[in-house]
């Protein structure tokens, strides 16, 4: 049963959007206990129920109000939009957080052989894809005439098995890409995970939970881009290690036992590149150079 003062949060049971939506979940503090085949999930420790479902339902979940949250690619979520808008049907929603998994583009990719040139080729041809909305807009802003065919899988065989010219589809690293002799040409969306929020109000203490859970969400994504380290520095170099170290303009200097040369510093700093900072770090005669990750952050 589904109890209406619980907040209602539709996730993607299994996919690329999975692993991300739920660790998120638990850094804010919303623990389930997870059985397989369940579609609801209840939270055992928050007012939380979970929807459990494929991720083309989730854009619907929302906009028809049936839960209050949804953690989906905005790709998914800005096809289902115009085909909905396109049905006369609601297609409002909130986005509340844009999040840092589920990175992605939709793009349109050709045989090898081809030879492309230009958004022009693609004059009169079939492109097989899973978003043919977001396809057919992109034909309309390039003024170009040409089909969409609708796959809902394995939409990179479509040309080799001459159902289509193309494809438009989802490409990450471009492995499936070139494993099927397709190369890209043209980025039509670049999509990441969202957190989106159901238009219509929620009652004030569901919008206070959510806004908890929103404040925890950025504690813990500005924690994974942050370190905290520490390290052993001549005096002589600070300004050069604060330069060195983005995010930390008020380190703290301790000083060492026995050595007034030295000073001990620690600093949270957003570097991410690490390993060139600290072999510059070591060159400027700094040593015991410790970087640890953060779990959470508040303040
Ligand atoms: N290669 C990728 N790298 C990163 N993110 C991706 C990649 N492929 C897809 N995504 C993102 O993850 C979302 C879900 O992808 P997935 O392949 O799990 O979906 P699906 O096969 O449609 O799953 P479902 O069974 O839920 O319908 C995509 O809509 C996109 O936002
Ligand atoms: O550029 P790449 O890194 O190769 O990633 C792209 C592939 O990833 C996604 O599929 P996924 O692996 O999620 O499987 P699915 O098609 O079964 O959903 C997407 O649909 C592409 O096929
Ligand atoms: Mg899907």
């Amino acid at each position: 049963m589904i109890d209406s003062n619980r907040l209602r949060i539709a996730v993607q049971k299994s996919g690329r959007l999975c692993d991300g939506s739920m660790d998120l979940l638990k850094a804010v503090g919303v623990k389930f206990s997870l059985r397989d085949r369940l579609l609801i999930a209840h939270s055992t420790n928050q007012p939380v129920d979970l929807l459990r479902v494929r991720d083309d339902d989730i854009p619907g979940l929302v906009m028809d109000g049936v839960v209050d949250l949804g953690f989906i690619g905005e790709n998914e979520l800005e096809e289902k939009m115009l085909e909905r808008q396109a049905a006369g049907k609601s297609s409002e929603y909130k986005v509340l957080e844009r999040l840092d998994f589920g990175g992605c583009r939709l793009s349109i990719a050709i045989p090898s052989e081809d030879e492309y040139t230009g958004p022009e080729w693609l004059e009169g041809k079939k492109i097989a894809t899973t978003y043919p909305h977001l396809l057919e807009r992109y034909f309309k802003e390039q003024g170009i005439n040409a089909s969409a065919v609708m796959l809902n899988g394995s939409v990179e065989v479509a040309p080799r098995a001459g159902l289509a010219d193309g494809i438009c589809d989802l490409v990450s690293t471009g492995a499936t890409l070139e494993a099927n002799g397709l190369e890209e040409k043209e980025v039509i969306f670049k999509s990441k995970a969202v957190l989106i929020q159901r238009a219509d109000e929620l009652s004030d203490t569901k919008q206070l939970l959510v806004n908890k859970y929103l404040t925890r969400m950025n504690g813990v994504m500005q924690a994974k881009e942050s370190k905290y380290i520490m390290l052993h520095a001549p005096r002589t170099v600070l300004d050069q290690v604060k330069s060195l170290l983005p995010g930390a303009e008020n380190p703290t200097i301790l000083p060492l036992a026995g050595n007034d040369e030295q000073v001990a510093i620690h600093v949270v700093s957003t570097e991410t590149l690490f390993w060139e900072t600290m072999e510059k770090l070591k060159a400027l005669g700094c040593s015991s150079i410790l970087v640890l990750p953060i779990e959470k952050m508040l303040g």
